[in-house]
C-alpha cells in the first residue's frame, strides 16, 4: 500500500532491508550487490530497490538524515509493508579512541539526546537496544570475513554542528564509541513494533583529532560494512532469524 513517501506496492520489498542515510550510497548498493534489482521508490529522491543478494531477496532504502526522516521510513516500512527487519548502514564521527577512521561499529545501544520516545508516555528513561539476533548474526559474520568490528553504545543526536564543545566528551565518559543521527528512532520503532533492528557504522570523521573521509568515502567507500550488512541479512533470512 503506498504512503505519502513510498510509492511501493504490498510485496515489492524484502522482509530484511538495508538502510544508508545517503541515496546515492543506497544506489551504489543496489548496481554494485544485487542482481535482478526493481526500484521501488524515488519519492523525493529516498531510492529503494529490491534485488537478490547471491540467492537471498534483499532490499535497499535510505532512511535520509535525522530521527524524523529515519522515524518516517522504518515506521513505514516495519508497519505497511510487512518488513521484518532492518539494518541502518551509517557512517559516524569517533568520540573514542577505541576507533578510529574505516573502523566499524556494532551498536548494541544508542543513547539519544532526542524527544522521540515522549511519544511512549514511559515512567521512566527507554533504552533503545539492538536485536540480539542480528546483531549476534553480524558479529559471527564479521569474524568469518576478517572484518574488525567494535560492539558497543553508540549516541544519536538531533545536532550535527553542535554549540556546546562538551557534548562528544560528556557521551565519552560513559564509554559512548561514536555519534550519529537515526539509530535511536530506528530501534525505538523495531521495540514499538514488535520488529528487528541494527545500525552498523564505518567511522567517517574522528572528531578527537579533527580527520575525516572525503564525500566520495561517504558515498561509496563503506564496501566492509556493506558486505557485512549483507551477509548477515542473508544468515538471517536463511536462517529465518534467530
Ligand atoms: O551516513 P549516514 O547514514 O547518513 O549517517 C550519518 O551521516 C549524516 C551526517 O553527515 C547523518 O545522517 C549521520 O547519522
Ligand atoms: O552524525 C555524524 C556522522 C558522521 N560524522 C559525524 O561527526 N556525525
Amino acid at each position: 500500500m503506498p504512503t505519502p513517501h513510498n510509492t511501493a506496492n504490498t510485496g515489492d520489498i524484502a522482509k530484511t532491508v538495508i538502510m544508508p542515510g545517503d541515496p546515492l550510497r543506497a544506489k551504489y548498493i543496489a548496481d554494485t550487490y544485487l542482481d535482478n534489482v526493481v526500484r521501488f521508490n524515488n519519492v523525493r529522491n529516498i531510492y529503494g530497490y529490491t534485488g537478490v543478494y547471491r540467492d537471498v531477496d534483499i532490499s535497499v532504502m535510505a532512511s535520509g538524515m535525522g530521527m524524523p526522516s529515519m522515524g518516517i521510513y522504518s515506521y513505514e516500512l516495519f508497519k505497511y509493508y510487512d518488513v521484518d527487519n532492518i539494518i541502518r548502514i551509517g557512517s559516524a564521527g569517533s568520540i573514542s579512541d577505541k576507533v578510529d577512521l574505516r573502523d566499524i561499529v556494532l551498536a548494541i545501544g544508542t543513547s539519544t539526546d532526542s524527544n522521540y520516545a515522549k511519544q511512549y508516555n514511559l515512567p521512566g528513561t527507554y533504552a533503545p537496544v539492538a536485536d540480539f539476533g542480528l546483531l549476534n548474526c553480524a558479529y559471527e559474520q564479521s569474524k568469518l570475513y576478517g572484518i574488525a568490528a567494535e560492539v558497543g553504545n553508540v549516541v544519536s543526536t538531533d545536532v550535527f554542528y553542535n554549540d556546546n564543545p562538551e557534548y562528544n566528551k560528556a557521551w565519552s565518559n560513559m564509554g559512548v564509541l561514536a555519534v550519529e543521527m537515526e539509530s535511536a528512532a530506528l530501534y525505538m520503532n523495531a521495540a514499538r513494533l514488535s520488529k528487528n533492528a541494527l545500525a552498523m557504522f564505518t567511522i567517517s570523521d574522528n572528531l578527537m583529532n579533527g580527520q575525516s573521509l572525503s564525500v566520495e568515502e561517504r558515498q561509496e567507500g563503506f564496501d566492509d560494512m556493506i558486505k557485512l550488512s549483507l551477509e548477515t541479512a542473508r544468515l538471517y533470512n536463511i536462517g529465518g532469524g534467530v
